[in-house]
């Protein structure tokens, strides 16, 4: 049942792994990139759950390993523990011709990819994502960053992995919330450029989020196979790669708002602002008011949030989360930029949004 996708970037390509049971042959996939001290960078969470083994089958190559356990979180995407990671990668001695390992979702994958984009000018790394979000996205593609109090990965560097290697068993002990917020990127994925996409998630996600191995191997294979083309056609985001931020200028807006708390995930930013995006796509006469609607009633049937009323706590008021928005890097000529649909499937990329059409969206 494993699916390889490739990512077809001259010589910085490389490939997916995804599918059932893949921790077990990951010493043997690695092995090739493996040269000298390889660290193994992981959080608390996933050391306590799956580090022993993912341990053990890199040895069983002969591969010397270096664990580095960081706390889990959005928090860990900051200055702080970018210099405290740094000073364990070089403790641990890997050199320029060596690899990096990240175990974990997209806190980790991000941020140990930007150091080892950093790093002695660059080291090569894997991304071992055990999140539904790292495995459907953020492994993939290459932006690696860390936030700062002003915004979202607004400090980072593109650094292509070597190697994804998404085993979908270990999406077995996520918190349903964190499989819920993984499964908006999937969404995401989905209605920015593939209906048919979204029409099998309409009658799969129940099953691929309880785990059944087809389905869920399918789901996770389709969003990589989508992310792996527009990469390769657009990897520094000079067009295309743009509509994979559908929902993104939103949700941003929320997770800064919010304090990259653990008040909204990530995921559950991006499901609130695709419901906001195909809103104000259809207040400016863009899009069916039906697809907006039946985007909500799917993202809601599996129990995602898709309102801003749905975060917990006080609301943040559209004038603080359009200041937010100010910060985006989509940012041009001072014009705040959206991924605006046409329809579930087709979306586009604008900066001829007026402001007060933005305001009435967050007022709902
Ligand atoms: N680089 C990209 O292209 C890209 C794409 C999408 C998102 N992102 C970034 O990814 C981050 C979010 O990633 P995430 O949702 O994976 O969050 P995360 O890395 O914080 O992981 C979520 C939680 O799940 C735990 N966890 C991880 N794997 C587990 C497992 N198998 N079993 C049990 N618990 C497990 C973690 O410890 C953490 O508490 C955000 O910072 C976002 O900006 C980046
Ligand atoms: O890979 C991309 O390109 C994406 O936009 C994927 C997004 O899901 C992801 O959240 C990304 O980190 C956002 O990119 P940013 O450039 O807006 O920070
Ligand atoms: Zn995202």
């Amino acid at each position: 049942m494993t699916v390889h996708i490739p990512v077809s970037l001259g010589t910085r390509s490389y490939g997916i792994h995804v599918g059932p049971g893949l921790i077990s042959e990951a010493g043997k996939l690695l092995k090739p990139f493996a040269k000298g001290p390889v660290p193994i960078v992981t959080d608390s969470n996933v050391a306590f759950l799956h580090l022993d083994r993912f341990i053990g089958v890199l040895q069983d190559e002969g591969i010397e390993v270096h664990p580095i356990v960081l706390d889990a979180g959005e928090g860990t995407k900051s200055f702080a523990w970018l210099e405290k990671l740094i000073g364990q990668l070089l403790a641990a001695g890997v050199d320029r011709g060596g690899l990096i390992v990240a175990l974990g979702g997209g806190v980790i994958g991000d941020l140990t990819g930007f150091a080892a984009g950093i790093l002695k000018r660059g080291i090569a790394f894997a991304q071992i994502p055990t999140t539904l979000l790292s495995q459907v996205d953020s492994s993939v593609g290459g932006k690696t960053a860390i936030n700062v109090p002003e915004g979202k990965n607004l400090v980072g560097v593109f650094h292509q992995p070597s190697i994804v290697i998404a085993d979908t068993d270990v999406l077995g002990t996520l918190p349903r919330r964190e499989l819920l917020a993984g499964y908006a990127e999937v969404v995401k994925t989905a209605a920015l450029g593939n209906a048919d996409y979204f029409s099998w998630l309409e009658k799969n996600a129940v099953q691929a989020l309880n785990g059944e191995p087809e389905a869920i191997v399918r789901a996770v294979a389709e969003a990589c196979k989508m992310k792996a083309g527009i990469v390769a056609r657009d990897e520094r985001e000079s067009g295309e790669r743009a509509l994979l931020n559908l929902g993104h200028t939103f949700g941003h807006a929320l997770e800064t708002a919010t304090g990259f708390s653990g008040r909204l995930l990530h995921g559950e930013g991006v499901s609130i602002g695709m419901a906001l995006a195909f809103q104000l796509s259809v207040k400016l006469g863009l899009c069916p008011a039906a697809d907006c609607e039946r985007l909500i009633a799917h993202l809601k049937m599996v129990g995602m949030p898709s309102a801003i009323s749905d975060i917990p706590g006080e609301r943040p008021s559209p004038e603080v989360l359009i200041a937010a928005m100010a910060h985006d890097k989509k940012v041009k000529d001072g014009k705040l930029i959206f991924v605006l649909a046409r329809r579930i499937g087709e979306t586009f990329v604008t900066g001829d949004v007026p402001v007060d059409a933005v305001r009435e969206v967050l007022e709902v």
